[in-house]
């Protein structure tokens, strides 16, 4: 029998540029949409510091923002180059681009969420098609508009134990809660490692803390930590979801490095700690991804805190550095098959909610 073009499985590359801005990452999948049959290879295209400079120049959509979408595709084009390059694939025999862009802003509150990067000028690029602009119509529709892996975790813990919380730990944290019966709830902890990496950055002219090192040399404080939990985000129901510096309030500028970094790495797990309260019942196992769980203050914190098994993704075969990279390639399928991408519990959406916006390879 002659496969089904329109439900049977087909390769397709996700493209994540996170809020760390610190690269763009780059998967390759083969997926109906709704089943991961094959996770395929990963690159990460790191941006050079004055590219960075330039995208945190953007945020608030202010300044250049045209002059970056455009730069940031070009380096787009270029991982998915070096995928194909890497994966001995064929553009032709790639069925989409799932292109999630840059978050200059995200103010779901005001039905405002802006991801750049040029869809058309990337397809053009690559001659491939491309989906873009995936979390506008969730938005529109009064939902938060993020976080958007919930539905790709569900569909790679297939057969796992539940409740089971997958944690993202990038700059801003996000956790997919896995119920007894595929259901799901998703929402923003609070903050990932975007307030480290700024600390971090200004005091010690390094751009992140490697392993946690200076977080573990300082010495959490109390009070700062107190304040900053008392943000009212920390309070609201789920789902809920963050702006990159939305916690940003500068209260720790006082404190040393090391008392600095441990204060915030601490913000980062009471954060977990305080969402693990707004999940239906508590997670037996919670897997991690994303940058944050290199750093080994922030995954001892959250043992010690969680009281259950944390452990990084790796532990069930994931590639912790792909997962997000790897979802907007399962989105970006979806969203051609017309299957929602976000649910009332993972976003606030009313229904079930389609989204992303398709630039065909030939262009049009
Ligand atoms: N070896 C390491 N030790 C400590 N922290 C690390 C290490 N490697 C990466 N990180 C942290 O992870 C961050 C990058 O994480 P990641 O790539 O998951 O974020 P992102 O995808 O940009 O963010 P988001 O998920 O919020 O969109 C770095 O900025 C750094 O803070
Ligand atoms: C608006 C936006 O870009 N949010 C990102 C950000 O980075 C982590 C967290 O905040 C999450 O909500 C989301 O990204 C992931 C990929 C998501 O949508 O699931």
């Amino acid at each position: 029998m002659t496969p089904d073009p329109h439900t049977s499985p087909v390769l397709a590359i996700g493209l994540m540029s996170g809020t760390s801005l610190d690269g763009v990452d780059a998967a390759l999948i083969e997926t109906d949409g709704q089943r991961v049959r094959r996770l395929g290879h990963a690159v990460t295209v790191p941006y050079a510091p004055d590219f960075r400079e330039r995208l945190r120049a953007v945020l608030g959509d202010r300044g250049d923002v045209a002059g970056a979408a455009r730069e940031l595709t070009l380096r787009h084009g270029e991982a998915v180059g070096r995928l194909l390059d890497l994966a001995g694939v064929a553009a032709a025999d790639v069925a989409v681009v799932g292109f999630h862009g840059q978050t200059i802003l995200h103010r779901p509150a005001d039905r405002l969420t802006r991801q750049i990067g040029d869809g058309a000028l990337l397809a053009k690029l690559t001659g491939i098609t491309v989906v873009d602009d995936f979390r506008s119509a969730d938005v529109a529709a009064g939902g938060e508009g993020a976080p958007l892996v919930p539905v790709y975790h569900r569909a790679l813990a297939a057969g796992l134990e539940r409740p089971l919380a997958v944690l993202n730990i990038g700059g801003v944290a996000n956790v997919t809660w896995i119920g007894p019966d595929d259901d799901l709830v998703a929402f923003d902890t609070g903050p990932g490692n975007a307030l480290v990496d700024d600390w971090v950055m200004a005091t010690t002219g390094r751009p992140f803390d490697e392993g946690g090192s200076l977080a573990a040399a300082g010495r959490v404080d109390g009070d700062v930590l107190k304040r900053l939990l008392a943000h009212p985000y920390f309070t609201r129901p789920a789902p809920k979801s963050l702006d990159r510096d939305e916690l940003g309030r500068r209260e720790w500028a006082h404190l040393s490095p090391a008392d600095g970094a441990a204060t915030l790495a601490a913000f980062t797990v009471e954060a977990v700690a305080a969402g693990q309260d707004l999940c239906p019942a508590a997670p037996s196992r919670w897997l991690v991804g994303g940058g944050g769980r290199h750093n080994q203050v922030l995954l001892d914190g959250l043992r010690q805190r969680l009281g259950v098994p944390v452990e990084p993704v790796e532990a069930v075969g994931w590639d912790g550095d792909a997962l997000e990279a790897e979802a907007f390639a399962f989105l970006a399928v979806r969203s051609l098959r017309g299957l929602p991408l976000s649910l009332p519990r993972t976003t606030g959406v009313p229904q079930p909610m389609a989204g992303g916006r398709t630039w065909p390879a030939g262009g049009r």
